[in-house]
């Protein structure tokens, strides 16, 4: 079974505008809102892909409500644990004329010490974990030790641990040796502490994560797709052209995309254009709508694979 893990899940919600003008109202067009947060995108694309999964993490007041009930009833089997608060709304606000895009991240509810452990707790009991993909901001106040504490009990379950945060969560996160890591170019940057542009200069910072215990390192590049490092193993998939919508989710597309690939058994290399096609597939969807299965095995052969080294 896989499971991932949202510890400050979000409602994201999607405003059409035509523009944004200072100082009146502006109307807004059309407004969806999806459930969102980094493992639950993940739990969301592994669902479309047809990938039995379940989302843990925490939810609190109506927002938390709505997201358990759409996740459900889209099909995303889920067990969160109830928290105080409000589960909060992130905002995405797309200005039609100019195609701009304002992305409003809340902060999210504060989970108390105690219920930060009950997710380990839970890692602890779960049945037969095959992954365990862990993603996106902490609560409040919550201290980065709870991620290598998660992966920790995760890898005495022997699960696969996939990890997809950012700054000090992925700097202490990776010191419980996750099996991998997604970081996109910035992420990287601020991980190894310097400014990373050309290919070499990923390369080197992700082989230097591989020598701090994680196996494999996926850096995200947006329409220049994956670089894949492992070991002496360096691999590039490249997507497609595509007429891009948003991007927002194509990272977390891109982890189910993989996590799909090794759960069906494919190599590295496979699993790599799998998890390209599957962000790239997420671009061409409005508002924070995800990859379609249709459209990921539409571009998974599109995807040009190279191979940079295989010692
Ligand atoms: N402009 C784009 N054109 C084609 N594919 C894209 C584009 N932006 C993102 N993708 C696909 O989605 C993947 C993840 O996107 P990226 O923006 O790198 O991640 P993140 O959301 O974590 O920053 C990319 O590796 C690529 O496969
Ligand atoms: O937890 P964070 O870092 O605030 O990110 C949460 C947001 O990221 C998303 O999971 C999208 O992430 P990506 O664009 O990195 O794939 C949204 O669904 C959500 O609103």
């Amino acid at each position: 079974m896989i499971y991932t893990i949202t510890l400050n899940p979000a409602l994201d919600r999607t405003l059409w505008v035509s523009e944004i003008k200072e100082d009146v109202s502006n109307r807004i067009i059309r407004e969806e809102s999806y459930p969102g947060g980094k493992g639950i995108d993940v739990s969301k694309v592994l669902t479309a892909l047809g990938v039995p999964n379940r989302a843990l993490g925490f939810i609190a007041g109506f927002a938390g409500r709505q997201l358990e009930a759409q996740l459900t009833r889209d099909g995303t089997d889920c067990s969160f644990i109830p928290v105080s608060g409000e589960t909060r709304t992130n905002v995405v606000i797309h200005e039609l004329g100019s195609g701009r895009q304002i992305i409003l991240n809340s902060a999210g509810p504060e989970v108390k010490p105690f219920e930060l452990l009950e997710i380990s707790d839970l890692v602890r009991k779960i049945e037969e974990p095959e992954f365990v993909s862990i993603g996106g901001s902490l609560p409040p106040r919550a201290h980065p030790e709870v991620y290598r504490k998660i992966i920790e009990t995760a890898k005495l379950r022997r699960a696969k641990v996939v990890l997809d945060v950012d700054r000090e969560a992925l700097l202490v996160g990776i010191r419980g040796k996750p099996d991998v890591i997604k970081p996109n170019i910035h992420e990287l940057s601020a991980l190894v502490g310097k400014r990373l542009e050309k290919r070499g200069e990923i390369l080197e910072a992700a082989r230097e994560i591989n020598r701090r215990g994680v196996g494999i390192v996926l850096v995200s590049m947006g329409p220049r797709g994956i670089l894949l490092v492992s070991e002496g193993k360096a691999y590039q998939a490249v997507p497609p052209e595509v007429e891009v919508v948003n991007t927002i989710g194509a990272g977390d597309s891109s982890v189910a995309g993989f996590i799909y690939g090794l759960v069906a058994g494919r190599d590295l290399k496979e699993a790599l254009i799998w998890a390209t096609a599957a962000g790239t597939a997420t671009t061409l969807r409005q508002g924070t709508a995800l990859a379609t299965r249709e459209d990921v095995e539409r571009i998974v052969p599109q995807v040009r694979l190279e191979t940079i080294s295989e010692d």
